[in-house]
């Protein structure tokens, strides 16, 4: 497991998912394109483009989580993936085409979030995703108060996956140049008590 130490600190844990069997270029184009469903009722007015892939059949959830696993074990506070259950997941595409491709700043319904990168062109510019603060993660030592990011940005990088906690203030910036597609999987602990999200208000 190879990460990032300065962005642990700040409570952000990037993880590679390498696996032979998966074309992340494949699943970025197939779902980077709008369904009927996507048009019509479930579309998501914070992201220029959205679409809900909980049904997607082959997508290889179980083998990203496989992957990110030890790392949410380790830094997350769980002593078993048992112990989560995906509660949504979705594509998100950025284009210089659309309109607005930023997204606001939010925190999402998740205990757990896995943002997991399918796609970013070589001619990127700017749709890093920018969080505000820092947060603590489990085993790592946190920043001393006047190293403390007020906010940092996350580059994006195809097959990696970025795990923060659901309640991290975070949001997209718009992109200039080239195209990014990720997939969003928002992990809830079964036990209810455990969990912070259900209730939460993610728009400020
Ligand atoms: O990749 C993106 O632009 C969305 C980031 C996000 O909202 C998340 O990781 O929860
Ligand atoms: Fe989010």
């Amino acid at each position: 497991m190879i990460i990032d130490n300065k962005l642990l600190q700040c409570g952000i844990c990037r993880v590679a998912v390498v696996d032979d069997g998966i074309d992340w270029l494949d699943w970025a184009s197939k779902l980077s394109k709008p369904t009927l469903d996507s048009l019509t009722f479930e579309g998501d007015s914070h992201y220029a483009f959205y679409r809900n892939i909980m049904d997607e059949p082959s997508f290889p959830f179980p083998i990203i989580l496989n992957h990110v696993a030890a790392a949410v074990q380790k830094y997350f506070d769980v002593n078993s993936m048992e112990e989560m259950r995906l509660d949504d997941a979705f594509c998100v595409h950025y284009n210089t085409s659309q309109k607005d491709s930023s997204g606001a700043k939010h925190t999402d319904p998740s205990d757990i979030t896995i943002n997991m990168c399918l796609e970013v062109s070589d001619n990127i510019e700017g749709s890093q995703v920018k969080f505000y603060g820092t947060k603590n993660l489990h085993d790592v030592l946190p920043l001393k108060d006047d190293d403390s990011a007020s906010a940092f940005l996350v580059e994006q990088q195809p097959g990696y996956a970025t795990i923060h906690w659901g309640d991290h203030p975070h949001e997209t910036l718009p992109i200039e140049h080239g195209r990014r597609t990720n997939v969003i999987m928002t992990l809830m602990f079964k036990d209810k008590s455990r969990s912070q999200a259900a209730n939460r208000t993610c728009y400020y």
